[in-house]
């Protein structure tokens, strides 16, 4: 299984665990508004290991950043594989046809 499908499978697994003994069922039961916050605290930490070319900074921010946006998803019971789904329908058009056809 894909690394993200695993850490999806159990984000959603943690939805009404005990906040005790994890941090995902802790952050899910904090609300979707707070998961989305949270989301958007980490977005900005990789933000700026990006501005600052601190490479292995942003490895790691990455990383929380993809584990917080599935959290946020969970939170609003919107699931990885219709996000991948939405990736793979964009797959071959390329950004700059789109605006485009956008107008
Ligand atoms: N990928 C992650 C993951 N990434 C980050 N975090 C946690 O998210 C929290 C980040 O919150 P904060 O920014 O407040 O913590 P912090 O970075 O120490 O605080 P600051 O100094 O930045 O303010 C930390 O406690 C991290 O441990 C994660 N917690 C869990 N996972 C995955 O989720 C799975 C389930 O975890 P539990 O739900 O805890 O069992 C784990 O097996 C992992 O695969």
């Amino acid at each position: 299984m894909h690394t993200l499908d695993q850490l999806a499978a159990t984000v959603a697994s943690r939805k009404g665990a005990d906040p005790d003994s994890s941090w995902t069922a802790k952050l899910l039961a904090k609300g979707p508004e707070k998961c989305a916050e949270k989301f958007g605290e980490e977005a900005i930490e990789a933000i700026i290991a990006a501005a600052k070319n601190d490479r292995e900074n942003l490895v790691y921010e990455a990383a929380d950043v993809l584990y917080h946006l599935v959290v946020m998803l969970a939170a609003r019971d919107v699931s990885l594989d219709e996000v991948l789904a939405e990736l793979a329908r964009r797959e071959g058009t390329s950004g700059i046809a789109e605006k485009a056809a956008r107008g």
